[in-house]
């Protein structure tokens, strides 16, 4: 049955980001996710889990300078070195916060290298940090983002992400399949799960096209839950999605999985 962690990044964004954990268990969430740790201190994010009996889920690597258009560097070349302090850095949270994946975004692909030069980076980069991770048990997960939202990331379909997976070949890299960008760049959903349930290590949801609760929009989440079910995913499935009025007054879809 599937099983859902809250996005506190999304959620909850009417109260201070440390206030969410308490909104987020009070709704019946027994795990949180969200974009990025690093404006607090470990120990202090380590608590609240424990105060609320919370798993988290999943966290993104530092994304580089954000509001400068940054989302990540992975596949950046002349970042690497950049890239090998910030594995470190998402190490010392994941093992604080017990967290067993954790996402390296890519980044926007820089012009003035091929796309040959993007991969070979990537992969690169890549088999470091899986490296590093594997030691702790920590799975790597890589994103597509769609080219509406995110014009230019390095990955933005489905299937390259699978490729490039592939290519890393290393048993601990594997796919977040965020149903939104999926559903925008790439449709056929319920062939695309099944298809890529092999490498698939983490998803996320969201409605298409206005990115609100899944119970509106043109996807059938219960249909694809499903399907989930049926592939053998047993993961928690991050809702990432804003909310169209508050996150309580949208949650009448979620309390039957809760
Ligand atoms: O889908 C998203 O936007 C997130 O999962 C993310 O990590 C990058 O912004
Ligand atoms: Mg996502």
């Amino acid at each position: 049955m599937a099983k859902f962690a809250a996005n506190l990044t999304m959620l909850f964004t009417d109260v201070p980001f440390l206030e969410r954990f308490e909104r987020a268990h009070n709704a019946g969430f027994k795990a949180v996710e969200y974009l990025f740790p690093y404006a607090f201190d470990a120990d202090v994010l380590a608590s609240k889990l424990e105060q609320y009996g919370f798993e988290q889920a999943l966290f993104n690597m530092p994304p580089g300078n954000w509001d400068a258009g940054e989302r990540g560097f992975a596949a950046i070349p002349g970042r690497e070195k950049e890239f090998q302090q910030s594995v470190e850095t998402a190490l010392t949270y994941a093992k604080a916060l017990n967290c067993k994946k954790v996402h390296a975004m890519s980044g926007i692909v820089d012009q003035n290298f091929t796309r040959e030069e993007h991969i070979n980076t990537f992969i690169n980069n890549i088999r470091f940090a899986a490296d590093e991770f594997a030691t702790h048990g920590i799975e790597l997960m890589i994103e597509p983002l769609n080219n509406r939202d995110v014009p230019n990331y390095f990955i933005a379909h489905q299937r390259e992400a699978a490729e490039l997976i592939r290519q890393v070949d290393r048993p601990n890299v594997k796919l977040q399949l965020d149903i939104y960008h999926a559903q925008i760049m790439d449709g056929d959903l319920t062939h695309l799960i099944q298809d890529l349930a092999d490498v698939t290590g983490h998803i996320q949801i969201a409605s298409v096209p206005k990115r609100h609760e899944p119970s509106e929009g043109e996807i059938n989440y219960p249909h694809l839950f499903n399907i989930l079910d049926e592939s053998g995913y047993k993961g928690w499935i991050g809702c990432e999605y804003n909310p169209k009025n508050t996150t309580e007054s949208g949650l009448a879809w979620v309390k039957p999985y809760l």
